[in-house]
């Protein structure tokens, strides 16, 4: 499928067939990861080819239904600073159109697996720049997503959370599929299921993540060698 904003191919031919696990989309800045990863999460319409998500293509009520079972972080995204963490988790959890009785439970198990519980009930407004980005993964995951969309999760996050994060990604990997933007460290990628490389909205590499990253290297190296010695 390709992806067209406005007139510029920004997605070009790409064919994937992902399914549970982890798989990151790696790539350097604007090689289409964020577009990518936004159409997966029916955030910006595919234009030309196919897309099938969780066995369906979105469109009309099965759109509807893949949305009930998708988490999206996008880069950047709102928060309201008024609410408590409880109350914006809550929120997610009926946007998904999650069963009202299901909701405090389920806010409380995103809030556990995220390392929210001890600020649950602190206004949004007075936590910290990871702590929030934590509360950003919590409403991905809100409704046990069976389609997660990551993009760069782990910004802000410190050492200790990033480990958390990535114990919480095999979790989650065993039932769902993750798709993860990233620029997390390569040893940490070789854990994933998959890599994909993007260059200019082409896959340029799709394969195992030890093979990407000696792809990304032969690749880098004759940049590198271009450099002016001295
Ligand atoms: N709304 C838009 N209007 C015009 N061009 C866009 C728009 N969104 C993306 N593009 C272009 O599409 C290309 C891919 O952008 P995208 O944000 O998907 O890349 P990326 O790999 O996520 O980059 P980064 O690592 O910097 O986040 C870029 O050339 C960008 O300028």
């Amino acid at each position: 499928m390709s992806v067209r904003i406005r007139r510029t191919l920004v997605i070009d031919t790409v064919d994937l067939d992902l399914g549970p696990g982890v798989h990151a989309v790696l790539g350097s800045n604007g090689s289409g990861k964020t577009t990518l990863l936004r159409t997966l999460a029916t955030a910006t319409a595919h234009s030309e080819g196919t897309l099938r998500l969780l066995d369906r293509d979105p469109v009309g009520s099965s759109l509807r239904e893949i949305r009930r079972r998708l988490g999206y972080l996008p880069q950047s995204f709102g928060l309201y600073r008024g609410y408590t963490v409880r109350e914006f988790l809550g929120y997610a959890a009926w946007l998904k159109e999650m069963p009202g009785r299901r909701i405090p439970a389920a806010v409380e198990e995103a809030a556990e697996r995220t390392g929210l519980m001890n600020r649950i009930d602190a206004k949004i407004r007075t936590l910290s720049g990871g702590t929030r980005q934590r509360v950003g993964i919590a409403q991905a995951i809100v409704n046990e997503p069976r389609l997660l969309i990551l993009d760069e999760p782990d910004v802000g996050l410190d050492a200790e959370s990033r480990a958390d994060f990535l114990s919480l990604l095999g979790y989650l990997a065993e039932a769902s599929c993750v798709v993860i933007s990233t620029h997390m460290p390569q040893e940490v990628h070789d854990a994933f299921s998959t890599a994909t490389v993007l260059d200019r909205g082409k896959v340029a590499f799709h394969g195992s993540p030890v093979e990407a990253a000696a792809y990304r290297q032969q690749s880098a190296a004759p940049r590198r060698s271009m450099r002016p010695s001295g």
